[in-house]
């Protein structure tokens, strides 16, 4: 069984999970949603459940919630900090289900990191949040996989000045370690080809229009490649995402956030799936936000849900078969 979290409740996250659920109640996945069961039952019917295993036999007539409680009712487009906690406390309910076996996987709704964060929640979104609760931290990575493209941004949510100085041969390294495990323990790829973008206008120009390239970049791919790794690069990142590029390798691993996020977004924006590799759970995730622009308004495209949903399912097999 999987679980799904009930993510803001101003968001687009109740009309996406009732549309998700319409959609595959009938030949699964299914999934039990953790959140206020108000925000679903004027969408679907839906009924409350104690544990997990529960949700199997109720899935094709009802949405299965394990209860929780707002402190307010949102209303669309609005989000209210007095309804954090009960957005934090449906991750951790989902990552302490996940941890024990009783969900194979978990997926998360979409969150507006201002909202937690005015909270005093002090992670800069879910990635971080899950590997403290799953007592891992440091080894988390995000990955946006779509059916065109695999993308990791190396450093996250930073300002870009931030960005460039994190950067290291170092955590160049580590990153690149836990996506080759990442990739052949979940997505069945025995030697990831992992290619990097450079940093600076034609990956530097050999030192003309930045030096990162040859002083961080190519020692941590030298390392890599003594290692065994499959690597390329350090790529022009202006030609890296053509199809020919892209036909070259399974992953890219980016400098900075936007750098791998909007060529995901502009491909694959409607199935792109966030999905946490270093971390001893599965998760995934929408690539969309909070869309508080839309919501409510029956406009917002469930698919990307769905696929994490549906991939979700697909990584925990994966894990089983390769346990
Ligand atoms: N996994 C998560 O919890 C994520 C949370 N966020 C948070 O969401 C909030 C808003 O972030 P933005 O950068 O504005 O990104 P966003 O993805 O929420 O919205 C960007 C634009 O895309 C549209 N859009 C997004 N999802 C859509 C869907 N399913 N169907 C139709 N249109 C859709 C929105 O209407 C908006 O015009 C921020 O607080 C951000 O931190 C952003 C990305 C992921
Ligand atoms: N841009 C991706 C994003 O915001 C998702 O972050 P997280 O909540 O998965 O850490």
């Amino acid at each position: 069984m999987l679980v799904l979290t009930q993510g803001d409740p101003a968001s687009i996250a109740p009309e996406i999970t009732a549309a998700v659920w319409q959609k595959l109640r009938q030949n699964g996945p299914a999934f039990v949603y953790v959140g206020d069961p108000s925000l679903l039952e004027r969408r679907v019917p839906v009924q409350t459940v104690r544990y997990l295993s529960a949700g199997a036999d109720i899935f094709s007539h009802a949405l299965p919630v394990i209860p929780l409680h707002l402190a307010t009712p949102p209303a669309p487009g609005e989000p209210d900090r007095r309804n954090a906690a009960s957005v934090l406390e449906s991750i951790r309910l989902a990552v302490e289900l996940t941890l024990s076996g009783e969900a194979s996987a978990m997926i998360t709704n979409p969150i507006s990191k201002e909202v937690v964060q005015g909270a005093g929640f002090h992670h800069p979104g879910h990635t971080g949040y899950l590997a403290e609760l799953c007592q891992t931290p440091g080894n988390e990575i995000m990955l946006l996989a779509g059916p065109s493209l695999k993308v990791v941004p190396i450093t996250v949510h930073v300002a870009l000045r931030e960005a460039i100085s994190q950067l290291s041969s170092d955590l160049i390294i580590r990153t690149a370690r836990t996506v080759a495990a990442g990739m052949q323990r979940d997505f069945g790829l025995s030697n990831p080809r992992m290619a990097f973008a450079g940093l600076n206008p034609h990956a530097g120009e050999h030192g003309l229009m930045g030096r990162e390239e040859q002083e961080i970049i190519l020692p941590a791919l030298h390392t890599l490649r003594q290692e065994g790794y499959n690597v390329s690069g350090p790529l022009p990142p202006d030609t890296m995402f053509t199809p020919d590029a892209r036909a070259k390798y399974d992953v890219a691993l980016c400098m900075y956030h936007d750098q791998g996020l909007i060529p995901l977004k502009t491909l694959d924006m409607a199935e792109g799936v966030n999905v946490t590799l270093g971390l001893p759970i599965i998760r995934t995730s929408p690539d969309h936000g909070t869309a508080f622009d839309i919501a409510g308004q029956n406009k917002a495209d469930p698919r990307s849900l769905e696929a994490a949903i549906r991939m979700a399912a697909a990584l925990a097999e994966n894990r089983r078969k390769n346990a």
